[in-house]
């Protein structure tokens, strides 16, 4: 067993150092990406459901919190600590102030289940991570799609809900925005008007609003060209449960964490065809990994690192490497052989948090532009103190500073509990010298 001496630090810090490769089985929380347009969909959907394998992140919170601010019951079964019922409660309020919105990116989902309820949204721009211009405007042509009315100024956004339309919806996105799909179908599910939506996001989190529309009696079809949505003629009487698939960035995280220590262990609770584009990366360092219908196994102990060049590309196209899988991908990759060229231009922001992080711990990384760089490895880093400016550039330091010599102390936790609730006790149940310290 390894043991963090922790250093003594101003305020809240994760210390990492190195030890042995990592060992043994893991399982993940559910996605926060995805529970939280799952529970914006269990408001829109109007009647009570359950949702289970709901991760205990801060956004998740948030958004239980605004949920129970709009007028929706969220009640914890007894002995259930992930399951919450979703319900609409009586109480006939008006417009609810829904500030906190401000915190979370994902509040923009709300909208539908705002508009079905008060026949008007009003909402601060939404938060999350500071990544870059993060727009909306195609949320308010998903709208306006829908016959909605949409209006802007400096502190939010307004969208009301004109007498009714019927008829068939058919928009197109210019490019292929999660945000924006997710939009355009929960407004579907609460105006119950077919929808034919070209160019649709089919990430992972948006095929599980897919899924919970199908359980519901919803005709849903989709390609990477079009998405066809049809309501049902009598909705199904069975009570509704949905189930928030496993988190395939923390998984994601911690089989990078695995390889960075040339371990093997295994990873419960994702769906390989989640991490289909990442697990083609590891292939490409020489990384075996596998993947079973609900885990990954690692085996970096038997890698045959190929010193191949890394493109890892952030993508929106359905094969596509998910934005959310390069800081982890960058922070393994600075310790294999081979020139490795990174770039996300989706998150435009993301290398101006991510690159000046991981130099502080001597990484050596070239910047062709401010969202394309380049590496070589491998280099060995040297523990320092660090900020996890976002969450992704939080978990790829604690990737960093598993082989970073010497002690790695990361702040801006808050960040990093954004979107998982314990990711370094997830490390350290695999053998990692990982440990919180406070002041
Ligand atoms: C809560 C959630 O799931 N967040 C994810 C989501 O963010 P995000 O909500 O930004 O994702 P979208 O796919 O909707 O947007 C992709 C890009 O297009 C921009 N855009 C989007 C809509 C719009 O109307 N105007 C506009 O400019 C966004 O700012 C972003 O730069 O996808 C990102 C890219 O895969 C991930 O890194 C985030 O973790
Ligand atoms: C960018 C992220 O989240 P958000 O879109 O909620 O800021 C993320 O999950 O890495």
């Amino acid at each position: 067993m390894t043991t963090t001496h922790a250093p003594s630090v101003a305020a809240e810090v994760i210390a990492v150092r190195p030890g042995p490769p990592l060992a043994g089985t893991v399982s993940v929380d559910g996605s926060k990406n995805a529970a939280l347009p799952l529970l914006a969909a269990a408001a829109a959907l109007g009647r009570p459901l359950r949702l289970s394998n709901v991760p205990h992140s801060t956004d998740v919170q948030i958004m239980l919190t605004l949920l129970q601010q709009a007028g929706w019951h969220a009640a914890q079964p007894v002995g259930e600590p992930t399951t919450y019922v979703v319900l609409p409660t009586e109480a006939s309020r008006g417009l609810p102030d829904l500030a906190q919105a401000a915190h979370i990116r994902a509040s923009y989902y709300l909208v539908p289940a705002l508009l079905a309820r008060y026949g008007q949204a009003r909402l601060p721009w939404p938060g999350g991570c500071r990544i870059g211009a993060r727009g909306m405007e195609l949320h308010f042509k998903v709208y306006e799609a829908f016959g909605d009315r949409s209006r802007q100024d400096s502190s939010g956004y307004g969208i009301e809900a004109l007498t009714s339309h019927t008829g068939t919806v058919s928009i197109t996105l210019p490019f292929r925005s999660r945000g924006a799909t997710v939009a355009a179908t929960l407004r579907a599910l609460t105006t119950g008007r077919p929808l034919r939506l070209g160019q649709p996001n089919l990430s992972p989190e948006v095929l599980s609003v897919l899924d919970a529309l199908s359980s519901v009696g919803w005709e849903t079809r989709a390609d990477e060209h079009v998405l066809t949505l049809s309501p049902p003629s009598s909705p199904p009487a069975a009570p509704v449960a949905w189930t928030v698939p496993g988190d395939k960035i923390e998984a994601a995280t911690l089989a990078c964490a695995i390889a960075a220590t040339r371990g093997t262990a295994r990873i419960n609770g994702v769906q390989g065809k989640d991490v289909g584009a990442f697990m083609l990366a590891l292939h490409q360092l020489g990384i075996p990994v596998d993947a079973e219908p609900d885990g990954l196994t690692v085996r970096a102990q038997e890698a045959a690192l190929t010193g191949r060049p890394l493109r890892a590309i952030a993508s929106l196209s359905p094969a596509g490497l998910d934005a959310d899988f390069e800081p982890p991908l960058m922070a393994l990759a600075l310790g294999l052989p081979g020139t490795h060229l990174f770039a996300d231009a989706i998150n435009p922001g993301r290398h101006g948090n991510l690159l000046p992080q991981l130099s502080r711990l001597g990484a050596e990384i070239e910047e062709i532009s401010p969202t394309k760089c380049r590496l070589t490895g491998p280099q060995q880093l040297t523990g320092a103190g660090a900020e996890a400016a976002d969450i992704r550039t939080g978990s790829a330091l604690m990737v960093a500073g598993l082989t970073a010599r010497g002690v790695t102390t990361i702040g801006g936790l808050d960040q990093l509990r954004r979107g998982h609730a314990d990711l370094s006790g997830k490390l350290r149940a695999l053998g990692a010298d990982i440990c919180e310290v406070t002041p």
